[in-house]
């Protein structure tokens, strides 16, 4: 049920998009993520103010999912990216915690500082000591910067659980072992935040990445691309991504994209997700 008062157009239009979302992309009768089973405890909303930011408010507090929901969480966090108050990355972690489990392998294909890797490690590591994070960038200084976070983020047990390699992800089958089944290959493009702005990822090896990332990932796994668009060469990293998360076959996968439209240099989420065979 809706309340319409102000901004009815806005109000609906968002509704249904939210809608389409979980159905299409999480829809429970999917293949590729049997487990999720969305159950929503309240649709029911009202627009109190006329402020936009309000009514996000509104929105997220009312449109929740039930705690023990596997979706419990993405719908607020896709609705604060839909009102500009949560980024792209933050998005992509949180579809990562609905595909990932305790103990999966994951491999962070652009450590950076190392946010990412850290995330990875959280969702994967628990007392069994089989999750592992592979994690690798061309970049020592990235590699040294992400070791770092984690020792000040982790105890030892969980850092145990980390591999990381300078080198570039186009040779990402070389460090993982054949055999072990991958969950998750991320992507967060472009050039270290506070580093040399020239050392960046580019479409060429991205691709060889993606195609490796293709090779090693289980089915139920998910390939999660954040690029940037507003730098130089990124316009054409982004439809070089996109072309080929188009290229994929409809049978085997499903490919999406987050993207702000009247916002052309934001980041865009592109989500590649593997169907079960
Ligand atoms: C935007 S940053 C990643 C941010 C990071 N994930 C985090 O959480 O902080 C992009 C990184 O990609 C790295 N990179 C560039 N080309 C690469 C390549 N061919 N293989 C692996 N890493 C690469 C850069 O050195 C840079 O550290």
């Amino acid at each position: 049920m809706v309340a319409l008062r102000l901004y009815p157009n806005l109000y609906l239009l968002f509704t249904l998009k939210s809608v389409k979302f979980r159905r299409t992309f999480f829809s429970p009768s999917s293949s590729i993520l049997p487990h999720t089973k969305p159950r929503f405890r309240n649709l029911s909303m009202s627009a109190k103010s006329i402020e936009q930011n309000d009514i996000a408010a509104n929105l997220s507090s009312t449109w929740v999912a039930q705690e023990d929901s596997p979706l419990s969480g993405l719908d607020d966090v896709v609705m604060g990216y839909m009102f500009g108050k949560k980024k792209a990355t933050e998005v992509a972690h949180s579809v990562w915690k609905h595909v990932v489990q305790k103990g999966d392998a994951v491999v962070d294909a652009t450590c950076g500082n190392g946010y990412d890797t850290l995330a990875m490690l959280k969702m994967v590591a628990d007392q069994s000591k089989r999750g592992r994070v592979y994690g690798m960038d061309v970049q020592k200084v990235a590699i040294e910067s992400t070791s770092s976070l984690l020792d000040q983020s982790v105890n030892s047990d969980e850092k145990e659980l980390v591999e990381l390699y300078s080198m570039c992800h186009s040779k990402m089958e070389e460090i993982v072992p054949k055999g072990v089944t991958v969950r998750l290959v991320a992507f967060n493009l472009g050039y270290l935040p506070g580093g040399n702005k020239k050392i960046m990822t580019g479409s060429k090896t991205t691709l060889l990445a993606l195609d490796a990332a293709k090779r090693i990932l289980a089915p139920g796994g998910l390939i999660s691309i954040v690029v940037y668009v507003g730098h130089p060469g990124g316009r054409e990293e982004f439809e070089a991504v996109q072309a080929f998360a188009s290229g994929l076959p409809v049978g085997n996968w499903m490919c999406c994209k987050l993207e702000m439209l009247n916002r052309p240099l934001a980041p865009v989420l592109v989500l590649l997700l593997k169907r079960k065979g």
